[in-house]
């Protein structure tokens, strides 16, 4: 460990965040009786520029009547290349009330971004007279966001989270494929006449996992596109909960109860981590640093990786 200490993300769960378009507000009542940790109001990409003001008043007059429960409540205001996002800013601290929790930049590119949105939001909240603080989220999905991932991670004490935007990252990066996450068919090695297909977002989410672990961020995936593919959302979620993210996006809501499944630790898993800590612990009272449980190497990094399943299965149980 670096003399400077990792910092603990946020606790609070993220295992889902179901998107829906603020132009659509009789979805919202769905959305929050939905079981999704988080609930991202969209007025970027899935509203039309023409719908964009009436969007925002739906948002601004459901943030209040709305009852959210315990969810985390967040925004998705417009990127900071159109003419949109400052009256997104200006209008929700202006005038929606104090239920919102978070805003979510899209497209971010450099740390100065995530700066620029502060500085608003600050500004806003003082002139409002608003004392709840309003977290910020953003998305990786250009090709200057993954450049400078760290320095968006290490951007604002606002910031609580990062997902990754397969869409318009694929996009940006100029990715020959139209798919929204998941398996790609080009993306494929090949030998003795068999396809073994790879995983083309491996790369951009073991940066923003880094990233984020490194200062104390929830790293989050993105979308998943084809909402019928139920195995294909799994598969891409497994993966992600493997390299260190703690949540999915719904798109639909049927995908939120395929991502709770996969970011809540199984019983199994968490009964497992539990006799390694145990094990550990009769290890250490024999002065031993390291054992044997089920056949297999343990030692005090064992306890980490294990501490890691438990505190995130007290943290949703406790949540
Ligand atoms: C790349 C990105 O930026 S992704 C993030 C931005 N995109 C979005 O926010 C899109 C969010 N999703 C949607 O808009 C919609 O789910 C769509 C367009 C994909 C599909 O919408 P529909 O055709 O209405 O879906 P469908 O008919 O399958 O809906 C089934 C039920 O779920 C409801 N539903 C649909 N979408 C949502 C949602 N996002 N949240 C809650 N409920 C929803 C429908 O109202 C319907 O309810 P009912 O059974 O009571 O009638
Ligand atoms: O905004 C999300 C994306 O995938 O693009
Ligand atoms: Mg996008």
């Amino acid at each position: 460990m670096s003399f400077r200490l990792q910092p603990a993300a946020p606790a609070r769960p993220n295992r889902c965040q179901l998107f829906g378009p603020g132009s659509r507000p009789e979805l919202f009542a769905k959305m929050a009786a939905s079981a999704a940790d988080v609930i991202n109001l969209d007025l970027e990409d899935s509203v039309a520029p023409a719908d964009k003001p009436q969007a925002r008043a739906n948002i601004i007059k459901a943030i209040s009547e709305v009852d959210w429960g315990r969810k985390t409540l967040s925004v998705r205001i417009n990127g900071l290349d159109t003419p949109f996002w400052y009256r997104d800013v200006v209008d929700l601290l202006e005038q929606a009330g104090p239920r919102l929790d978070q805003i979510m930049i899209p497209k971010v590119g450099c740390a100065a971004d995530v700066y620029a949105v502060d500085a608003l939001v600050t500004a806003c909240e003082a002139a409002a007279g608003r004392t709840k603080r309003i977290s910020l989220e953003v998305i990786i999905e250009t090709a200057a966001g993954i450049a400078h991932v760290e320095e968006i991670a290490a951007s604002s004490p606002r910031l609580q989270a990062m997902s990754l935007g397969a869409a318009d990252f694929a996009a940006s990066m100029g990715m020959q494929t139209t798919g929204i996450g998941g398996t790609q068919e080009n993306y494929y090695m090949h030998r003795e006449g068999a396809k073994y297909w790879s995983d083309p977002w491996h790369w951009a989410q073991a940066a923003i996992v880094a990233a984020c672990r490194t200062h104390g961020i929830l790293p989050v995936d993105g979308p998943f596109g084809d909402f019928s593919d139920e195995e294909g959302f799994r598969a891409q979620a497994r993966r992600s909960a493997t390299l260190g993210m703690v949540g999915k996006w719904a798109i639909h809501p049927k995908q939120v109860a395929l991502a709770n499944e996969v970011f809540t630790p199984s019983e199994a898993a968490v009964a497992e981590a539990r006799e390694i800590l145990s094990a550990m612990e009769a290890a250490k009272a024999a002065g031993q640093g390291a054992a044997v449980y089920k056949g297999r190497l343990v030692d005090i990094a064992s306890m980490r990786q294990a501490e890691v399943i438990v505190r995130q299965a007290e943290m949703i149980a406790g949540a």
